[in-house]
């Protein structure tokens, strides 16, 4: 079995950076790499806000948080991942780009590196068969806040072998996860539950049946959600939240999973949530202002 020491990230997004953040607080060194050394870079920095974070509430002592930062490297270019024995593919949500990824970077990886992928809701087998290495190919899901949320769903591809899921297995538990086995369905176990009901209270928002404050106040006063709905929907980004409902209607093939109208135009729109400073709610201000 591999001998995981150096994991490279791809996407240095709010998922990828926790990725990055968590395994370097492991004692894995870490590669972090995006579109270029500068989304890279500004990935690392967020990274080290995140964990001052931690720092500020006793979480994580400041000798840990200089040593975890110096465990990660900004990546220019694709020829950083060679040294990599497991790479984590956390970019956008969209099969294409994945595709790309795996066509640029396989060329560049060590033959017995595994290729992991953190997509919320696209087919393993079929990204699996885009590699070089199907037998080497795993969805490692983590979930956000990655530095806070304690699961990591698995998933297997037809392919994967028994070493690679015991590998990633392995991997996650050395970050103090808690791993749950998912089979290789559309949205796989988390997103198929709790993306529809994301999508209804967007459709419940369209309808009229509440505001963007009386649809999260419901569900975080009268279900005990840490957050509402829509603010959930901002805070994983509208794009995201399209892209797993569009793979759950192709996949499933039923109406009960069609992305609500709303919701595709926000994205249309540019309001991708936090992420752009719009969607459900404007947090352009010091605090996030409901927008309908
Ligand atoms: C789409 C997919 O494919 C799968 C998914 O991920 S679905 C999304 C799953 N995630 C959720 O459902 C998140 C729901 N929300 C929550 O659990 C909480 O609102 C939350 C943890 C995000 C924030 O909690 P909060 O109490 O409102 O805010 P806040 O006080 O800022 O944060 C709580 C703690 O988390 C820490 N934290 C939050 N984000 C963090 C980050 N990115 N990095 C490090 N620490 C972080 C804070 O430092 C804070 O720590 P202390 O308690 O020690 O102070
Ligand atoms: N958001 C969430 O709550 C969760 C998301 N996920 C999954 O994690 C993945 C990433 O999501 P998230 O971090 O939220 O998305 P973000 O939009 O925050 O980050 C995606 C990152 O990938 C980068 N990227 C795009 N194309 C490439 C490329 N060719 N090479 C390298 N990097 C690239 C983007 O750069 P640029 O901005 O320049 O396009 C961006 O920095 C998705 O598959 C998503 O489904 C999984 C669990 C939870």
């Amino acid at each position: 079995m591999v001998d995981i020491r150096t994991v490279a990230v791809v996407g240095a997004g709010q998922m990828g950076g926790g990725i990055a953040h968590v395994s370097a607080m492991a004692g894995y060194d870490v590669i972090l790499q995006d579109v270029s050394l500068e989304r890279a870079q500004q990935g690392v920095e967020r990274i080290a806000a995140n964990m001052a974070r931690q720092v500020a509430s006793g979480k994580l002592s400041e000798a840990d948080k200089a040593a975890s930062i110096a465990r990660i490297s900004a990546a220019d270019g694709v020829k950083a991942l060679a040294k990599a024995d497991l790479v984590i593919e956390a970019a956008t949500e969209e099969e294409a780009v994945k595709r790309r990824i795996f066509q640029q970077i396989c060329p560049e990886l060590k033959p017995e590196a595994i290729l992991a992928t953190n997509t919320s809701s696209i087919s393993i087998t079929r990204l699996a068969s885009s590699t070089d290495r199907p037998e080497q190919f795993v969805g490692i899901h983590f979930m956000n806040p990655v530095p806070v949320m304690k699961l990591v769903e698995l998933v297997r591809g037809i392919a994967t072998s028994d070493e690679t899921f015991q590998a990633a297995r392995g991997f996650s538990s050395n970050l103090d996860k808690v791993t749950t086995i998912s089979e290789d369905f559309p949205g796989f176990i988390v997103n198929r539950i709790l993306m529809p009901m994301i999508n209804e209270a967007i459709y419940t928002l369209y309808e009229g049946v509440g505001s963007v404050e009386s649809i999260d106040n419901s569900l975080r006063l009268g279900a005990n959600h840490p957050m509402g709905p829509l603010q959930l929907a901002d805070f994983i980004g509208l794009d995201t939240c399209l892209s797993i409902m569009q793979v759950l209607h192709d996949g499933l093939a039923d109406s009960k999973y069609r992305p609500c109208p709303l919701l595709v135009k926000y994205v249309e729109a540019g309001w991708l949530g936090r992420k752009t400073k719009r969607g459900f709610y404007d947090y352009r201000g010091e605090t996030p202002v409901p927008t309908r």
